[in-house]
C-alpha cells in the first residue's frame, strides 16, 4: 500500500536520510524504530510531503505521490499525526474537529462521531479549549482530528511520548482498535520495544538515516535488534 523507494532527505546541506526503502502493506501496523535523532520524524514528514525529498519516491496505493502537496496526500487517504500532540490551542475540542471536518469535505460526514467513539472522554470536553487539555487528551484530539478525513493509512509520530501512563494505555488501546478491529494500516514511530512487541506486525529500524533492519514482529525479540535500539 505504501512504498518508499531510495529516499534521500536533507536539511540544507545536512543529509539526514540515505536511500530509505520501506514497504507498509495494506492493513498492517509497521513500527518505525531507532534511537533519538536517527531520522524517524524526518521520514514521516517526507512521506507526507511536509519536507521535500532530494531523491527517491513515495508510492501510495500504486500512485506516485512524491510531487504532491500534503493536502493532496491527505485526500488520497494518508492521515498524519505529527509529534508533540499538536492541536489548535485557542479553539475548543469541538472546533478542532469541525475544522478538520470542513477541510475533509463530504468524505468526513459522520467521521467526527466515529472519532469520538474511539476517545469517548473527548465527548465531555467538546467545549473546552484544546490548550487547556492535558498532553494525553491533546494527543487523543490530534489522533481524532486525523481520523476525520477517513484515512486508509495513519502515520503516527510517537503518540505516547511525554504522556501520563493512564492515558498511554488508552492511546495504545485506540491504536489497537484502529488496526485490529477497523483494519486501518498504521505507520507508527515508536521507540519502546515493549509497545512495538504488543502492536506491530512488522518493523523497520533506522540508524543514522539508513534502514539497518526490518522484519516481522517476532524478530524484535532478537538480541541484535535490542543492540540497535539501546542507547
Ligand atoms: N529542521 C531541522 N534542521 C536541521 N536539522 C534537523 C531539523 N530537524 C531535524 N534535524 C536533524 O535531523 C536528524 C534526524 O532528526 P529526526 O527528528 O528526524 O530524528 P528522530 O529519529 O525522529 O529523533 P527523535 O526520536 O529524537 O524524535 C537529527 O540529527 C536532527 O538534529
Amino acid at each position: 500500500m505504501l512504498t518508499v523507494q531510495g529516499l534521500d532527505v536533507a536539511y540544507g546541506r545536512a543529509q539526514v536520510l540515505f536511500g530509505v526503502d520501506l514497504v507498509a502493506p495494506a492493513g498492517d501496523l509497521v513500527c518505525v524504530m531507532g534511537r533519538n535523532g536517527v531520522g524517524k520524524t524526518t521520514l514521516l514528514k517526507a512521506i507526507m510531503g511536509v519536507l521535500p525529498v532530494r531523491s527517491g519516491r513515495v508510492l501510495f496505493n500504486g500512485r506516485d505521490v512524491t510531487g504532491l502537496k500534503t493536502h493532496q496526500r491527505v485526500s488520497l487517504g494518508l492521515g498524519y499525526v505529527p509529534p508533540g500532540h499538536p492541536t489548535f490551542p485557542q479553539l475548543t475540542v469541538g472546533e478542532n474537529l469541525q475544522v478538520a471536518a470542513e477541510a475533509a469535505g463530504a468524505a468526513s460526514r459522520g467521521a467526527v462521531d466515529e472519532a469520538l467513539d474511539l476517545f469517548p472522554a473527548l465527548r465531555g470536553l467538546l467545549r473546552r479549549r484544546a490548550g487547556f487539555l492535558s498532553g494525553g487528551q491533546q494527543q487523543q484530539l490530534a489522533i481524532a482530528r486525523a481520523l476525520v478525513s477517513r484515512p486508509k493509512m495513519l502515520l503516527l509520530d510517537e503518540p505516547t511520548e511525554g504522556i501520563q501512563p493512564s492515558i498511554i494505555l488508552e492511546i495504545e488501546e485506540a491504536v489497537q482498535r484502529l488496526h485490529r478491529d477497523l483494519g486501518l494500516a498504521i505507520l507508527l514511530v515508536e521507540q519502546y520495544l515493549e509497545l512495538a512487541l504488543r502492536l506491530a506486525d512488522r518493523f523497520v529500524i533506522l540508524d543514522a538515516g539508513e534502514v539497518v533492519r526490518s522484519g516481522e514482529r517476532t524478530e524484535l525479540q532478537d538480541p541484535s535488534v535490542h543492540a540497535l535500539l539501546s542507547v
